[in-house]
C-alpha cells in the first residue's frame, strides 16, 4: 500500500528490464511534476551500472529533457577521456541518444585537485538552487556499492559525519580511483527523491543488511527528511526484503 502521493519505499520487480522501466517511469513522472512546478529538474546522477539502466531507459521516455539540469552525486577525478570518468560515460552514452546537451551536465572541474574540484561544484551551487540553505535536489539516482557504499561515502569514512560542507573530497577512496568528490549527507537527506535501483544476486545480501537488518551502513544513513526514499529491486537482489 502506498499513501496518496507517496511511492513504495520498496519495489520488486521481476528482473533487470523491468528495474529499468520502472525507474525511468519514476524518473519521467517527478521530472513532469517538477517542471510543471518549478520550470525545471534539477537531478544527480550516480556512476557505476546507473549508466547502463539510464542509456537503455531515457531514450525511451517522453520527459522535456530541455529542462534537466544534471548533477553528479559523485565523481572521479580523472580526465575526462579515462573510463573512470562518471561524466565521460554520460556524455557518451545519453548525448545523442535523448535531447540532453552538454551544456546541462554540471561538471566536476578536472586537472585540478580533489579539494579544489570539490570547491568549484559547491560554489557553482547557489546558482542552481537560489535561496536554498542547502541544495534541495528533485532527484538523486543512487547506487550501493558491495560494501554499502553510496556516492563516494564509504563505511567507516570520516565524511559519513559532515554536517556543513555541501560537497566534500576524498582521496583515499578504498574503491580506485583514489581521488574523488561526493555530495555529503545533509545535501542528500535534502533531496525530494533518493532513488536506490539494483539488480542481481549480488547485491541481494548487501540489500538484506541495508533494508532487512539496518546496520549502520552509508546506504542505510540516506533518509531523505520530508523527501521519498525509493529502492526499486529484482528479484535476484530483493531475495530477502518484502516489498512495502
Ligand atoms: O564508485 C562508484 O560506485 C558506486 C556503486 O556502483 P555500482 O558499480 O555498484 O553500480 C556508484 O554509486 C558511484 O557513483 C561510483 O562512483
Amino acid at each position: 500500500m502506498t499513501s496518496p502521493g507517496k511511492e513504495n519505499l520498496i519495489n520488486i520487480v521481476k528482473n533487470r528490464d523491468e528495474v529499468v522501466t520502472k525507474l525511468s517511469n519514476l524518473i519521467k513522472k517527478v521530472s513532469d511534476e517538477r517542471i510543471a512546478k518549478q520550470g525545471f529538474f534539477n537531478i544527480g546522477v550516480s556512476g557505476g551500472s546507473l549508466v547502463g539502466f539510464l542509456k537503455e531507459g531515457l531514450p525511451k521516455i517522453q520527459a522535456d529533457f530541455s529542462k534537466w539540469r544534471v548533477f553528479f552525486c559523485d565523481e572521479r577525478v580523472v580526465p575526462e577521456d579515462s573510463p573512470d570518468s562518471t561524466f565521460g560515460r554520460y556524455k557518451q552514452h545519453l548525448i545523442g541518444a535523448t535531447n540532453l546537451k552538454e551544456n546541462q551536465f554540471v561538471t566536476i572541474k578536472q586537472g585540478i585537485p580533489a579539494a579544489q574540484a570539490a570547491e568549484d561544484y559547491a560554489r557553482q551551487m547557489p546558482m542552481y538552487f537560489p535561496g536554498e540553505n542547502v541544495p534541495k535536489f528533485d532527484m538523486l539516482l543512487l547506487r550501493m556499492g558491495p560494501d554499502g557504499h553510496t556516492c563516494s561515502l564509504f563505511p567507516g569514512h570520516e565524511l559519513l559525519e559532515e554536517k556543513s560542507k555541501w560537497v566534500s573530497p576524498i582521496t583515499d577512496s578504498p574503491k580506485p580511483p583514489p581521488a574523488r568528490v561526493t555530495l555529503t549527507f545533509p545535501v542528500i537527506n535534502s533531496a525530494l527523491y533518493c532513488v536506490f535501483a539494483a539488480c542481481g544476486t549480488e547485491k541481494a545480501t548487501m540489500v538484506k543488511r541495508i533494508l532487512v537488518n539496518k546496520e549502520d551502513l552509508p546506504a542505510t544513513r540516506v533518509k531523505p527528511v520530508g523527501g521519498n526514499l525509493v529502492w526499486i529491486l529484482d528479484e535476484a537482489a530483493g531475495e530477502y526484503v518484502k516489498a512495502v
